[in-house]
């Protein structure tokens, strides 16, 4: 099997970075700050991108990351950077020769603080660069709703590995999407699942635990055939993406079932599994450019669950142009089958504006 080693290692970097995560998610203060483009960041971004990072490095010492957070703001706030150490230092996986194939516990503050800071890699059409998004979705992680913890490998611009912990869905493949799935959202029992894939082996899904993994179970994007029947998903925060061009292209292809909304890559993973149908984003903004790290791992594990994504001109998103996907407008992620149909569709909508 190839990438056998750096799939090991981002299962159980997420799953372990997913303990933090946990952790956090139950806490009332969860140490928010506002980053310049005024989005929230929390102590559990923080904490899961250090531990991401540090168990990459040990693994694989010359590969570079692009990862969503950095530490400058902290290196000012000694507080929430001692509030952080705390819990990171403490997150064992609960096998030893899991935890210690990650490299152990990070040695200390500095040194945490200079992991987070080495997901500054520029990204590109170059050699060996890991896309992670600590936490994604995480007004949807302070709202009690969605989140998910990213990880993809790229190699010369083209993603090779994606891992996507999410502890607030089903361990159920075969659970419906609900309503509440983007406010009244938990990780207890029967919630947590890893959704995995390697370029040209498939996609597959199992429990998040503290560790060690196991081998997943394939699994498939759903077999619709009717468009008007499927389930679409969507953001819940409104200035993600365009809920109105959603109602009309829902509307255009018969679908009467309301969209279910839900934060994060979560989304991915559930049309990948065939619990959602298909996910739309159109952009809201003229000015905002996608991130690679927002899409990586979720791109992969659609296409090997037997999905195709695209923007929406019907090209492939592209990782190969840096930290953003430049160039992008929107994305349409569905089974093969119907997405010529929603492209369709989602192409009148866009051109009747
Ligand atoms: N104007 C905008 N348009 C599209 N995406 C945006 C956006 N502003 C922020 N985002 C991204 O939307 C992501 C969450 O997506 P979703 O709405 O599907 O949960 C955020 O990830 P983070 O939560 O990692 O910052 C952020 O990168
Ligand atoms: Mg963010
Ligand atoms: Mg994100
Ligand atoms: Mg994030």
């Amino acid at each position: 099997m190839a990438y056998e080693k750096e799939l090991k290692i981002a299962q159980l970097a997420v799953a372990r970075a997913a303990i933090l995560t946990k952790a956090v998610f139950h806490e009332k203060a969860k140490g928010t700050v506002s980053k310049d483009d005024k989005s929230p960041v929390t102590i559990g971004d923080f904490g899961a991108q250090a531990l991401i990072i540090a168990a990459i490095k040990h693994n694989f010492p010359s590969d570079e990351v692009v990862g969503e957070e950095e530490a400058s703001s902290l290196r000012d706030q000694k507080d929430l950077a001692s509030k952080i150490w705390n819990l990171v230092k403490d997150v064992k996986l609960s096998d030893a020769e899991s935890d210690a194939l990650l490299g152990g516990p990070i040695k200390s503050e500095a040194q945490m603080l200079d992991a987070i800071d080495m997901g500054n890699s520029a990204g590109g059409n170059k050699g060996r660069i890991w896309a992670l998004d600590p936490i994604d979705g995480t007004k949807g992680f302070l709202r009690g709703g969605q989140y998910a913890v990213c990880l993809a490998l790229m190699v010369d611009g083209d993603v090779k590995v994606g891992v996507l912990g999410c502890p607030n869905l089903p361990v159920d493949d075969s659970a419906p999407l609900t309503e509440d799935m983007g406010s009244a959202a938990t990780d207890a029992e029967g919630k947590g699942v890893l959704f995995s894939a390697v370029q040209g082996e498939g996609a597959t899904s199992q429990p998040l635990t503290k560790g060690p993994v196991a081998k997943g179970q394939p699994i498939h994007v759903s077999k619709i055939s009717k468009v008007s029947e499927a389930v679409m998903c969507e953001s819940v925060e409104p200035g993600h993406s365009s809920k109105g061009d959603n109602a009309l292209i829902a509307e255009k292809l018969g679908i009467t079932g309301k969209p279910v909304q839900m934060d994060s890559q979560a989304k991915y993973g559930s049309v990948a599994r065939g619990a959602g149908d298909l996910y739309l984003r159109l952009p809201v903004r003229k000015d905002y450019i996608e991130k690679i790290w927002d899409h990586a791992a979720g791109d992969l594990i659609v296409r090997e669950a037997g999905g195709q994504v695209t923007d929406v001109t019907g090209k492939r998103l592209n990782f190969s142009l840096g930290r953003t996907l430049t160039e992008n407008k929107g994305v349409i992620a569905t089974p093969a089958n119907v997405h010529a149909e929603v492209l369709k569709a989602v192409q009148e909508v866009l051109a009747a504006k």
